[in-house]
């Protein structure tokens, strides 16, 4: 039985076309397009190529996209002033520091400098504390695009077994948050698990993202399970995930490609972030707010 393929490229062009309504709505009714703020520092050749496709989603979504580069040897204060001038401009509803930083910024000192309701990416610890005690706040956008992806393939997710394979700050531990909060029973698995094989062997949900390409085959996967690849890995035979694509794709029910799986809702979600921003910053009265991830 051959899995179906989730198709994240189609599910995110939709999501974009409903941002860029809600962007419309939200210019007819208040005057003002949603800003976006994206700094860049270096010339990592993957992250130009990234903020390159942001600033295009973000202009045909009909916001504003505001493109920082600085160059590679910026120091952390440099960065802070710039963090403190976005903070302060109201035409600003969302601001992302490309990740990684090079070595000698102080990347916690910048992201905690963000103000927690621009954080459109999620990675303050205010969002995280938000996301783990239930409050309504900025939730990053790879997790959030994956459960979306995860809703539309299981009607109810309440109770099935789900392994998450990673526990970074970006991805592995706000998607334990999100699938614990759609009441999935959570195993976040790491380099340091025992027996990684046969937890994962035992999982509906497998979500992958652990940063080494086709680590995990499909003799792994139980039959009929979902499985999520947020791995993006640049090998000499192309992109490839953190799943060994067609081994897995024999056993599960559903399985994310690389690429047009969750790289292109992570960027669908950003947007979804930054309108949801703009929204909760347009002044009362003017426009019912709903909560944050409304628009998702
Ligand atoms: N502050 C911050 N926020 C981020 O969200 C962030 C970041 N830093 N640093 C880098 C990673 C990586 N990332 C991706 C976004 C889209 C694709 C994407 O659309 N990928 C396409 C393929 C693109 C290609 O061919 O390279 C796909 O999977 O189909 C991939 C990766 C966001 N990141």
């Amino acid at each position: 039985m051959a899995a179906t393929i989730i198709d994240g490229k189609a599910r995110a062009l939709r999501l974009r076309a409903e941002v860029a309504r809600g962007v419309e709505a939200l210019r007819a009714e208040t005057g003002r397009a949603p800003g976006l703020a994206v700094v860049l520092v270096g010339e990592d050749p993957a992250s130009a190529v990234y903020v390159r496709s942001k600033g295009k989603a973000t202009r045909e979504a009909g916001m504003n996209s505001v493109e920082r580069r600085l160059p590679a040897e910026t120091d952390t204060a440099t960065l802070l002033a710039l963090v403190a001038a976005l903070n302060a401009d109201p035409a600003i509803d969302g601001i992302l520091v490309q990740l990684p930083l090079p070595a000698h910024v102080d990347a916690a000192a910048v992201l905690l400098a963000i103000d927690p309701d621009k954080d459109v990416d999620g990675f303050h610890p205010v969002n995280a504390g938000r996301l783990a005690t239930g409050m309504p706040g900025f939730v990053p956008c790879t997790p959030l695009g994956c459960v979306m992806l995860l809703r539309d393939v299981h009607a109810h997710l309440a109770g099935l077994d789900a392994v998450v394979v990673g526990r970074s700050n970006i991805v592995g531990k706000p998607m334990a948050q999100l699938l614990l909060a759609e009441s999935c029973t959570v195993t976040v698995a790491h380099s340091r698990t025992r027996d990684l094989f046969a937890r994962v062997r035992e999982a509906d949900i497998v979500v992958a993202a652990v940063g080494i390409p086709g680590m995990i085959r499909g003799d792994w996967i139980k039959p009929g399970a979902t499985v999520i690849d947020v791995g993006i890995n640049r090998t000499d035979s192309g992109l490839v995930g953190d799943v060994d694509f067609a081994s897995a794709a024999a056993v599960a029910g559903a399985i994310t490609p690389v690429p047009g799986g969750v790289g292109p809702m992570t960027i669908a979600c950003l947007l979804s972030n930054t309108l949801d921003s703009a929204r909760r910053r347009a002044p009362v009265g003017l426009i019912a707010a709903g909560p944050i991830g409304a628009s998702a």
